[in-house]
C-alpha cells in the first residue's frame, strides 16, 4: 500500500490524517526507542512481508489442527533460516518485537527462543554453554522450558519430577512418579523439540534440595523419535495459540550425565556433594527474564488492537448525534473515545515502564556477575508487578477494542479475537497474575516493616515517607497526580500491614492472617505497581527532548492515563485523603476535555505505531480503510461458500424438513 496515494484511501481517514498536528515519524522513533531502531525494525519487516513464503494458502481458521501446526512450523523454520542468512546478522532476541504478526497463532519455536536459549545463557556454566549454546543458536537442537506439571504450575516448590543423583555412575535419574508429575504445557514440547530444560527436584546424598534445571535430550537427533524412557505428546486444543504444540512429558527412570545439571549457580560434585547458590532463587532466573520481556510484548499487542479499533472507528458511521443529521463517525461519540483513546495512552505507559524495567534488569544482571544479589528481590517484585499489570491491562484493552468494533470485531478477519487470545494467555503463563501480585505484596509488607533500614531498593523507598500522608496536594499538575498515586499506594500498604498485625495480635498465625488479608494485599500490589507506571510515564514525558507537537500529544496522553486510572479506583484516593470528592469530579470533567483534545489526533497517533497491513492482518484496521470490501472478500473464502447447497443439507436438513410429510 502506497501511503502517499490518497486516491485509494477512505475519505474519512484522509480527513483524519490531515488534522495531524505533530511529526508522526518523530513519534514512531519514540515508540521504537530511537531512529536507528525504527530503521532496523522496518528493514526486518520489509524482509518478511515481501516474502511469499510467509503467506498462508488458506486462512488459518479453516485449517485442521495438524495443518495449522505444520503451516506455522514451516513459516517459523523459514523465518529462522532467513534471519540467519542475512549478512548483517540479526540479533533475533533483540529484534523479537519486529516479528510480531508474521507468525499468526503460537509459534512452535517461540519457547526455544524466549526460554530455552535464555535458560542456557542464565543457568549453564561456561563448559555447558560451549556444548549447547552454539548448537541451540544455530537451531541444530530445538528446546523448550519444561517446568509446569499437571498437578503444579504456580507452586514451583511443589513440583514432583525427580532428579536423583547416582554417584556410582555419575548420572541423574529423571523420574515421573505420579500422573500429576507429568510435565504439561511447555510450548513446542509435543512434537517440535528434541531437547529441553527440565525443572526437577534435586535429590542427592539422601536429601532433597528443591527444584533445579537440567538439560535433557528428548528425541533422537537423526530420526526425531522419542528416546527410550521418555513419553511425549501434545495436549490438545486451547483457547488460542493453536499452531503451537504445547506438550506433555513423562520420564521412566531416564538417565542423564551429571554434567547435564545446569551448574552456573549451584552444583552437584562427582561424589554427590551439593554446592549451594549465592541466592536460593537464582534457579528462577529464566522466569524473571521472560516476565520482563512480556511487558514489551503486551504493549505491542495493544498497539495492534488499538490501531484496528481507532481506524475502524474513524471509518464506521452509525446512528445520529443530532437528530436528522448524517450518521457521524463512531469516533465522534464520547463513549467510543472513552473506549479507544485511554488504550492508546496505555500503550505508551507500557512502553516506558518496559524500558525502565529493562534498565533495572541490566544493572541487576551486571551486579550478579560480581556476586552481588542485593537487588534481586527488587527486580523480582518489579518484574512480577509489571508482568501482571501489563498483561491484564493489555488483555482488557484488546477486549475493549474488540467491543469498540461492534459485531465485526467478533469476526476472525478483524484479527481482534486472535490478538485477544494471544494476550490473555500472558495473564496465566510465566506466573499467574494473582500469585505474582501477592509476591509484590509480600515485598511491600516486608519493606514497610523494615523502614529505616537501608536496602537500596528504590521502588519502595517512598514507603518511608510517612509525612506525605498528611500533605496532600491541592494543585493538579501531572506531578501532583503522581503524588496522589503514591499516597494511595502508601496508605493501602499501611492499612494492610495494620490489619495483618491486628490479626496476629489477636492470636492468628501469620500465614492465616495473610490469606485473610489477601484481597487487600492484592490491591496494595496493584496500587504500588500502578504508581510505578505512572511515575515513569510522567518522568519520561517530562524529560523528553521532542518537538512541541509530539510533546503536547504525549503530555495529553500521560495526563489522560493518570486521570483515567484515578477515576477507575477513585475510592482508594478518597479513602486516604489524597483527593476530595470535588477533586474527582473536576478530574472527571477534565478527562472528557482530554478525550476531545486527543480525538482529532487519534488516527495519526496509531499511524505512528507504523504497523504494516501485512502484519496487522485485519480487515477493519487496514491503512486505506477499505473495510467493507475486505470483509466481503474474506467471507468469500469460507469453505461453506464453495457450493450453494452444502452436503450437510442433504444429509441432515432435508430429512428433518421432510420428516413430517
Ligand atoms: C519476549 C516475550 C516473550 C513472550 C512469550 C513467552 C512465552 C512463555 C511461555 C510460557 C512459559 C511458562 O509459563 S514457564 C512456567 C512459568 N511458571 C511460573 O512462573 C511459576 C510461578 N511461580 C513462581 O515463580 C514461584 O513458585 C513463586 C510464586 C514465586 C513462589 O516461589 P517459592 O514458593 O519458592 O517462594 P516463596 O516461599 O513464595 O518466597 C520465598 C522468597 O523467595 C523470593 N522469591 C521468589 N521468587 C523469586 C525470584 N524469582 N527472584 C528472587 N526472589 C524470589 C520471595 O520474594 C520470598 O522472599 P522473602 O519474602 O524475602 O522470603
Ligand atoms: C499458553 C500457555 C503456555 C504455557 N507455556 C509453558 C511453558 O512453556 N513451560 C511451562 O513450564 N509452563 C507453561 N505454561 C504453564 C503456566 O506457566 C502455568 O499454567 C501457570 O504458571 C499457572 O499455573 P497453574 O496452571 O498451576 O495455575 P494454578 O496455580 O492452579 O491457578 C489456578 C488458580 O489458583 C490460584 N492460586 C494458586 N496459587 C495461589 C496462591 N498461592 N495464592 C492465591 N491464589 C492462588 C490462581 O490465582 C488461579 O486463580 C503455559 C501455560 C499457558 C496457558
Amino acid at each position: 500500500m502506497d501511503k502517499n496515494n490518497e486516491r485509494e484511501c477512505n475519505e474519512d481517514l484522509i480527513r483524519e490524517r490531515r488534522k495531524c498536528n505533530f511529526n508522526i515519524e518523530e513519534l514512531t522513533n519514540i515508540v521504537d526507542g530511537g531512529k536507528a531502531r525504527t530503521a532496523r525494525r522496518r528493514e526486518i519487516q520489509r524482509l518478511l512481508i515481501n516474502d511469499p513464503e510467509f503467506l498462508d494458502e488458506i486462512p488459518q481458521d479453516y485449517m485442521s489442527h495438524e495443518d495449522r501446526y505444520s503451516n506455522e512450523l514451516r513459516k517459523s523454520a523459514h523465518l529462522m533460516q532467513k534471519l540467519a542468512d542475512q549478512e548483517s546478522g540479526h540479533d533475533i532476541h533483540q529484534d523479537i518485537g519486529a516479528l510480531t504478526g508474521i507468525l499468526k497463532d503460537g509459534n512452535p519455536l517461540m519457547v526455544h527462543l524466549s526460554m530455552f536459549i535464555p535458560a542456557i545463557l542464565g543457568q549453564a556454566n561456561s563448559e555447558q554453554q560451549e556444548k549447547w549454546l552454539g548448537r541451540s543458536l544455530r537451531n541444530e537442537i530445538i528446546g523448550t522450558y519444561a517446568q509446569t506439571e499437571l498437578g503444579h504450575g504456580t507452586f514451583v516448590r511443589g513440583l514432583e519430577t525427580r532428579a536423583t543423583y547416582d554417584p556410582t555412575v555419575e548420572e541423574f535419574v529423571l523420574h515421573t512418579p505420579t500422573i500429576t508429575a507429568t510435565k504439561w504445557w511447555p510450548g513446542g514440547l509435543g512434537k517440535t523439540c528434541n531437547y529441553c530444560v527440565v525443572m526437577a527436584q534435586l535429590y542427592t546424598q539422601g536429601r532433597c534440595y528443591g527444584p533445579h534445571p537440567f538439560i535433557v535430550q528428548l528425541r533422537d537427533e537423526e530420526t526425531h523419535r522419542s528416546l527410550p524412557g521418555i513419553t511425549l505428546g501434545e495436549i490438545g486444543p486451547r483457547l488460542g495459540l493453536n499452531s503451537n504444540d504445547n506438550g506433555f512429558l513423562k520420564f521412566e527412570n531416564h538417565r542423564i550425565p551429571r554434567t547435564n545439571m545446569l551448574m552456573k549457580h549451584s552444583q552437584v560434585l562427582k561424589d554427590g556433594t551439593y554446592v549451594k547458590p549465592l541466592h536460593n532463587k537464582l534457579s528462577y532466573g529464566t522466569m524473571m527474564l521472560v516476565r520482563v520481556g512480556i511487558v514489551g510484548a503486551c504493549s505491542r499487542s495493544l498497539q495492534y488492537a488499538v490501531t484496528i479499533a481507532t481506524r475502524y472507528s474513524a471509518v464506521r458511521h452509525q446512528s445520529e448525534i443530532v437528530p436528522g443529521q448524517p450518521e457521524p463517525q463512531i469516533l465522534d461519540y464520547q463513549t467510543q473515545q472513552y473506549k479507544v483513546i485511554p488504550q492508546i495512552a496505555s500503550v505508551f505507559a507500557l512502553i516506558f515502564s518496559a524500558r525502565s524495567l529493562s534498565k533495572i534488569q541490566s544493572s541487576v544482571t551486571a551486579k550478579l556477575k560480581d556476586g552481588n544479589t542485593d537487588l534481586l528481590p527488587e527486580l523480582h517484585s518489579l518484574s512480577s508487578g509489571l508482568k501482571a499489570l501489563s498483561s491484564s491491562d493489555a488483555s482488557w484493552g484488546v477486549e475493549v477494542c474488540r467491543l469498540a468494533c461492534g459485531g465485526h470485531g467478533y469476526l476472525a478477519s478483524s484479527n481482534l479475537p486472535r490478538t485477544y487470545t494471544g494476550t490473555t494467555c500472558a495473564i496465566t503463563y510465566e506466573g499467574e497474575n494473582t500469585v505474582l501480585l501477592l509476591q509484590v505484596a509480600r515485598y511491600l509488607i516486608k519493606s514497610y516493616r523494615s523502614i529505616g533500614k537501608e536496602t537500596g531498593a528504590s521502588s519502595v523507598s517512598y514507603l518511608a515517607d510517612q509525612t506525605s500522608l498528611a500533605s496532600s496536594s491541592s494543585s493538579f499538575s501531572n506531578k501532583a497526580l503522581v503524588q496522589a498515586f503514591k499516597l494511595s499506594a502508601l496508605s493501602l500498604v499501611a492499612e494492610a500491614e495494620a490489619r495483618l498485625q491486628k490479626l496476629c495480635d489477636m492470636g492468628q498465625e501469620f500465614y492465616h492472617a495473610w490469606n485473610y488479608c489477601s484481597v487487600l494485599l492484592l490491591k496494595c500490589a496493584e496500587a504500588h505497581t500502578r504508581y510505578y507506571i505512572c511515575e515513569k510515564y510522567e518522568q519520561t514525558v517530562d524529560s523528553l527532548k521532542a518537538s512541541e507537537g509530539v510533546k503536547n500529544v504525549l503530555q495529553s496522553l500521560c495526563r489522560l492515563y493518570l486521570i483515567y486510572h484515578i477515576t477507575l479506583t477513585h475510592g482508594d484516593f478518597l479513602k486516604c485523603g489524597a483527593l476530595t470528592p470535588r477533586n474527582i469530579a473536576v478530574l472527571e470533567g477534565e478527562m472528557c476535555d482530554l478525550l476531545a483534545v486527543l480525538r482529532p489526533q487519534a488516527v495519526s497517533i496509531v499511524d505512528a505505531f507504523d504497523i504494516p497491513d501485512e502484519l496487522l492482518g485485519s480487515t477493519l484496521g487496514c491503512w486505506d480503510g477499505n473495510v467493507y470490501q475486505r470483509l466481503y472478500d474474506e467471507a468469500l473464502k469460507s469453505p461453506l461458500n464453495k457450493t450453494d447447497v452444502p452436503d450437510a443439507y442433504y444429509k441432515y436438513l432435508l430429512p428433518l424438513m421432510k420428516s413430517s410429510l
